[in-house]
């Protein structure tokens, strides 16, 4: 007789352990959810924590990988349930640090369980089913809401409240069906091989500034004072406003610019001062296609690692992530 497949479930809260608290004062977690209709599967509940993601840090994603690690030699998939909020920055921190052969699928939901449209158990029951197929190896750690597949270097949460509220350029890279109780998955392209690091401490102070027109660098120099490395969310390509040229020279600090802008990648194309190429002249790491907070916590990673600021740029410059 085969064993069943064992499937490791991860909870850490988010709208899916969620429902309105009793002193109505608004939706906390509160429950996790179970896995519905999974038969002949061995499922293995753990929750280290039932938080909402707002509450999520760097810290408690360092504690999931490594309870990830812990856990994987013993189950064929792994799911790991988070509220949506910050999923995108967790499933990228795993991306970036984990590296184990389970699959590994994040999910969450964006209505509670007392809704009427809650979402939780369908998209429970998918991360399931795409963590226990043998197809989504060697993929990373992979998103599922609504059954499309996302990859967490490029999946981003792009509503406040649809059921799909993910998406991300260039898409999902996958879906799951179901015909019936059976689960129906494609892959739309093939795995990819991908860096992995192993950071010492996660205790590097990175900030994120928010560019807009007619900024003159408010906020920049107490953010330089204080911070071990700077993101900013630039404008289209990844320009500023000139004010902000000598700010960037000045520092040897890593400064990543990403952009604002929700899809394509950074280019030093402009030579007009604050223009890309000018900020790239002048020290700045463009982010390549990652989102601010995407870029930040690879920056994180990056120095928790000991690496300098020319070795960081070769990461961000090789897509090495
Ligand atoms: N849909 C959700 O899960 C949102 C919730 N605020 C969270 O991220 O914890």
């Amino acid at each position: 007789m085969s064993t069943p497949p064992r499937l490791a479930v991860i909870h850490t809260g988010g709208t899916i352990a969620s429902r309105p608290s009793p002193d109505g004062r608004g939706l906390t977690p509160q429950q996790a959810p179970s896995v519905p209709g999974l038969d002949g599967v061995q499922v293995h509940d753990v929750q280290p924590f039932s938080l909402p993601s707002p509450h999520m840090t760097p810290a408690h994603m360092g504690q999931l990988a490594a309870l990830i690690e812990t856990l994987a030699p013993d189950h064929d998939g792994m799911v790991v349930t988070h509220g949506t909020d910050t999923l995108e920055e967790t499933a990228f921190a795993l991306h970036l640090t984990l590296n184990v052969p389970v699959p590994v699928v994040l999910t969450g939901s964006m209505r509670h369980a007392e809704e009427v449209s809650w979402d939780g158990p369908a998209n429970l029951l998918d991360a399931a089913h795409v963590a226990l197929h043998p197809s989504s190896r060697e993929r990373g750690p992979l998103v599922v809401i609504g059954g499309d597949i996302f990859d967490a270097r490029t999946v981003t949460k792009i509503h406040t409240t649809a059921v799909d509220a993910f998406g991300g350029y260039p898409g999902p890279i996958g879906r799951i069906d179901r015909e019936g109780r059976t689960p129906r998955l494609h892959y739309f392209a093939r795995p990819e091989p991908r860096a992995t690091y192993r950071p010492a401490h996660l205790n590097a102070r990175v900030e994120i500034l928010y560019a807009y027109a007619g900024w003159t660098g408010e906020g920049y120099a107490e953010a330089e004072a204080r911070a071990d490395g700077l993101v900013i969310a630039a404008l289209g390509t990844g320009n500023l406003p000139a004010e902000l040229l000598p700010l960037i020279r000045a520092t040897d600090k890593p400064v990543i610019i990403a952009t604002r802008t929700h899809a394509g990648p950074v280019l030093p194309v402009y030579g007009y001062a604050g223009g890309g190429a000018t900020l790239v002249e002048a020290g700045a790491i463009p982010a390549s296609f990652l989102n601010a907070h995407k870029a930040r916590l690879l920056l994180l990673i990056l120095l928790g690692q000991g690496l300098t600021r020319e070795q960081i740029r070769a990461v961000f410059e090789r897509d090495e992530f």
